[in-house]
């Protein structure tokens, strides 16, 4: 069901029509307060009056906040959480979300007022997302998906939370960096696919699920891209990142090659990231080069906005018990240690394999939408999202 969800726009205010006429408790005509200041006793009443009122008012919020944190939609199946304004503006209560809901905003609010049975009616307002000057043209925020160790499913994870950015109406592209083992052509059904140009020097890139496309693998034989080193192949993946015509882009995942080395360490200085995902398994091998890439990113002041813990555990279909085949929690100890968020914790399954493999990211499997493995990437795209809005905020000047 999620995958038809049509492509939406993002950069609106959402004004709702009020869905039942609001008290406002302070709407109260002045003069008739002012009437009431006879007495002292008038007095304290009044003053206990706005009080109580204002107690009200508390309370209404934090029913509102648990309703937004319980929610069950779709599209936000776990919820919607974190630093999420909630005023009372005017006639009605204002949530301010780091995501614009589109079409799905009446039905959730529905939803929410059917669970906190206030008579006030709600409106969601955009928290705009910073924008970095157009670092790289056309596109808002840049987003670069790292991790320290090879094969912990760096690729996997991009493609499958582009996926889901791209099907709660984020305009999302994702730029393949991995120079030594470009994945995206295959996880999005594009292999052996070469890219095209309109006018001989830039490169129009591929649009698949409605996720925009470009990738090293596009542009050059592999076995090429791997012979090159250093300077080189910065030159090259800058020219893919440059020379690319990304439609209007709300973010660019950029899925970086493996590793911290001289390379890595270019591309996160050339590409002015607004923030990095970190990848690992939940081994001491990987989780030791996810704190070198923690490490990197800190260095060219590029902000964490999570790490994801991937093949966190594998429930066996057989015996229905759950296996911590890599080790239990390690990404919950490294994100502790250096004081990041944890986003998510996916499980190894075949599914997921079998997806990147086919063409078709695990999440745009009709059959399995409703799994709740998908959900947990739905889970990871919107955290994402409330990352960025929370830690952009302070690195980048607005407008
Ligand atoms: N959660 C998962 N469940 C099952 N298989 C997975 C999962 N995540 C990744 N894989 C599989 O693991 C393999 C490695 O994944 P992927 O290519 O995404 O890793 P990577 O970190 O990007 O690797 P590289 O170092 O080559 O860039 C792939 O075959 C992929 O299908």
């Amino acid at each position: 069901m999620l995958h038809n969800l049509p492509h939406i726009c993002t950069h609106q205010d959402i004004k709702i029509k009020p869905i039942m006429k609001f008290t406002n408790i302070f709407s109260k005509s002045k003069s008739k307060a002012k009437a009431k200041l006879g007495s002292n006793t008038d007095k304290n009443e009044l003053n206990s009056s706005i009080k109580n009122k204002g107690q009200d008012q508390n309370s209404q919020k934090q029913q509102l906040r648990k309703a937004l944190n319980d929610l069950s939609h779709p599209v936000f199946p776990n919820g919607i959480y974190g630093q999420i304004a909630i005023d009372l503006q005017g006639d009605g209560f204002e949530v301010e979300l780091p995501i614009v809901l589109g079409k799905f905003a009446p039905e959730i609010i529905n939803l929410l007022q059917q669970q906190t049975e206030l008579a006030t009616p709600i409106k969601f307002t955009y928290k705009p997302t910073v924008t970095s000057k157009d670092k790289i043209k056309n596109i808002k925020l840049v987003v670069a998906v790292a991790s320290g160790k090879g094969g912990v499913g760096k690729s996997t994870v991009t493609a499958n939370l582009a996926a889901c950015l791209a099907l709660q109406g984020i305009k999302v592209g994702v730029l393949d960096a991995d120079i030594y083992g470009p994945s995206v052509p295959i996880m999005f059904g594009l292999a052996g696919q070469s890219i095209t140009s309109k006018d001989g020097k830039t490169m129009e890139p591929f649009e698949r699920f409605g996720v925009s496309l470009n990738s090293i693998g596009f542009v050059v034989p592999e076995d090429k891209a791997t012979v090159w080193r250093g300077p080189m192949a910065s030159k090259a993946l800058m020219q893919v990142i440059n020379e690319t015509n990304w439609p209007k882009l709300d973010i660019l995942l950029v899925d970086m090659p493996p590793g911290t080395g001289d390379i890595q360490l270019t591309m996160s200085e050339n590409i002015k990231c607004d923030g990095a995902l970190i990848v690992t398994t939940p081994q001491n091998v990987a989780l030791a080069d996810a704190e070198k890439g923690i490490n990197m990113f800190n260095k060219v002041n590029t902000p964490i906005l999570g790490l994801v813990e991937n093949m966190s555990q594998f429930v066996c279909d057989g015996c229905g018990k759950t296996h911590y085949l890599f080790g239990q929690d390690g990404g919950r100890s490294c994100a502790d240690k250096h004081k990041v968020s944890l986003l998510a914790q996916l499980p190894l399954l075949p599914a997921v394999r079998e997806g990147a493999d086919k063409g078709t990211p695990y999440v745009l499997n009709k059959n399995l939408a409703s799994e709740n493995a998908a959900l947990e990437y739905h889970q990871l795209a919107f955290s994402l999202m409330m990352q960025i809005s929370k830690q952009t905020e302070s690195v980048i000047t607005l407008g």
